[in-house]
């Protein structure tokens, strides 16, 4: 009998403390980076084929690479290279997260992919291969697998759990056009050379985030959260895009406990008291003509998981 399609829904990411330290041999940078999942989702069903096949569809579904670069055709293909068998399998992504946004949309695919066709396939693979999987994927990836909030370690992929209390209200300004990732590294390191301040991970302590950052999300306190968010990146991804700046003032300017670049940009985030200060935030966005769009939103959310019948269930939040 052919098996069923298998949907897996995954959330979209916020960096609420990305520390960057130093330049690794490998082209990488050492991280302490505090993960939260938020609900924007992308959707990928796995349905039996011939052969592997990629589609996207969602407004911004052009952006998407439909070839063997896709993240969610690496997942199947790295499953499928570990248990010995042919990936044939048509993977198709409802796209909601904004890409190239510094919203992990294409590693959000990765993990919702890889689950997907470990379940289409019957591969059993445990929760530690999964995340080995991922982690051979993208930095990014096993938090997508994951969800909630975590403290990534190392280039990020070496997660510790983060306690949370309650939920965190929060507005994105998804720009026009995304940012290259390894592109806003370069410019973190650039602007660091400049500044005299260039090392390499060798000479610098491992990162760490600060006690007041995992205090906030222990409690709950968003104030104090805002006091604590902070983005090594967010120079880097404001001197490649100078309007961005523009964005973080016009969220501010409009009622926002703190503003920050997500992750590598250009997708602005903005942290709200509650769902009521979050919408006047956004409208205070969207008037300032500052951004292409806006999403209001709320974290943490579970990472990625099966529906449980294989077709999205409509009355989930
Ligand atoms: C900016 C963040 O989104 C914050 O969560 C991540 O650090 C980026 O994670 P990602 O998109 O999964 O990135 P990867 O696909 O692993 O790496 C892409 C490129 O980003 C740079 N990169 C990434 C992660 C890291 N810790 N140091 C880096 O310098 C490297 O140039 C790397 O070649
Ligand atoms: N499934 C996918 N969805 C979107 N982009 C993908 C996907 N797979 C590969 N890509 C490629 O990855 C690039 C970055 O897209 P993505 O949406 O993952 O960026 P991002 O959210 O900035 O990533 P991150 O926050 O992890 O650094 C895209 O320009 C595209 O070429």
């Amino acid at each position: 009998m052919t098996p069923a399609p298998v949907t897996v829904r995954v959330p979209a990411k916020v960096n609420v403390q990305l520390v960057v330290g130093g330049l690794r041999p490998d082209g990488f940078h050492d991280l302490a980076n505090v993960f939260l999942a938020v609900g924007l989702h992308d959707e990928v069903t796995a349905t039996p084929a011939d052969r592997l096949r990629i589609t996207a569809s969602g407004p911004d579904a052009h952006q998407v690479p439909l070839d063997e670069t896709n993240l969610a055709a690496r997942a199947a293909l790295a499953l499928a290279a570990r248990h010995g068998i042919e990936p044939r399998v048509h993977l198709h992504i409802s796209k909601d997260i904004p890409v190239a946004g510094g919203m992990a949309g294409g590693s959000a695919d990765g993990a919702a992919a890889l689950v997907a066709c470990d379940a289409l396939w019957g591969t059993g693979a445990t929760r530690a291969e999964l995340l080995a999987i991922c982690a051979e994927l993208g930095s990014d990836v096993p938090f997508s697998l994951v969800g909630g909030a975590a403290l990534g370690r190392g280039r990020g992929e070496r997660l510790e759990p983060v306690e949370v209390t309650g939920t965190f209200h929060w507005v994105f300004a998804v720009a026009d056009g995304g940012l290259s990732t390894p592109e806003v590294y370069r410019e973190c390191d650039r602007l660091r050379e400049a500044s005299g301040g260039g090392h390499t991970a060798a000479d610098l302590p491992e990162p760490q985030p600060t006690p007041a950052l995992l205090e906030a999300l222990r409690t709950g306190d968003a104030a104090a959260l805002a006091c604590a968010l902070a983005n090594d990146l967010q120079a880097a991804a404001v001197s490649l895009r100078p309007s961005l700046a523009d964005t973080l003032r016009a969220g501010t300017e409009g009622g926002a406990l703190a503003a920050l670049v997500s992750g590598s940009g250009p997708t602005c985030a903005f942290l709200a008291k509650d769902p009521e200060a979050a919408e006047s935030v956004a409208e205070a966005l969207l008037s300032s003509g500052t951004c292409r769009k806006v999403r209001v939103t709320s974290g943490p959310v579970p990472g990625a998981t099966v529906f449980p019948d294989g077709s999205p269930d409509r009355t989930l939040p």
